[in-house]
């Protein structure tokens, strides 16, 4: 469905679930990776920070997009209590973020950034996860099994806590897993 005869899509991800995502969506495209520094402005509304960060990760490339790329760069923050949780650093900060997710319900706000030479367009998409309440056996099991450092909120919804723990969500599954693919849609199908 998904025709772009004048553009080449590159992803701007390391994230192998965004690659696989976006696969999902029948388009060609190429990866293309940097480190970027995901700091944000401390008196930021949390709301506000995974489209800043996508954007930011989009600025790094800004020098090198050729004229017929679309490049796409997205960010994944989880939300509870008014308090970004981004990825643990160890055993303990994943334990007591997903301590903080237990017994109650929490925001993943996924930010896109779309670029070309000419334009720039960055959306978002909000949505609300409830979990049941967690054991300290359970936590346990799973931060030594899957070792989450790399996921945001310490925790994969399409993981064994996403089956065992998540009783209600309300918004996209794949904007929890890190990309709302049906924005990239939308924005991709009336594109050229
Ligand atoms: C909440 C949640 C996050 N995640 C992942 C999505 C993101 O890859 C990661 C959050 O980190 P991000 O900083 O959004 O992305 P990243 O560093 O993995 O990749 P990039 O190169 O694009 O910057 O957490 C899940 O896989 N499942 C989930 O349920």
């Amino acid at each position: 469905m998904i025709n772009l005869k004048n553009h080449q899509v590159v992803l701007a991800s390391k994230s192998p679930r965004r690659n696989e995502l976006l696969k999902g969506l029948g388009i060609d495209f190429t990866v293309r990776t940097k480190d970027t520094d995901e700091s944000f402005p401390s008196e930021m509304n949390p709301f506000e920070v995974a489209g800043f960060l996508s954007k930011k990760k989009a600025d790094a490339f800004l020098e090198e997009i050729e004229a017929n790329e679309i490049l796409i760069t997205a960010d994944t923050v989880v939300i509870v209590n008014n308090q970004i949780l981004g990825k643990p650093i160890d055993k303990n900060e994943a334990f007591e973020m997903i301590k903080l997710l237990s017994d109650g319900v929490h925001q993943v706000v996924t930010g896109i950034t779309l670029t070309t030479n000419t334009k720039q367009l960055t959306l978002q998409d909000t949505v609300s996860v409830s979990f049941k309440k967690l054991d300290k056996e359970e936590i346990e099991f799973y931060i030594e099994t899957f070792k989450p450092f790399d996921k945001a909120g310490a925790y994969g919804i399409q993981e064994w806590i996403g089956y065992i723990a998540v009783d209600r969500i309300e918004g996209s599954f794949y904007t929890v897993m890190g990309l709302p693919v049906h924005l990239v849609y939308d924005q991709l199908r009336n594109w050229d």
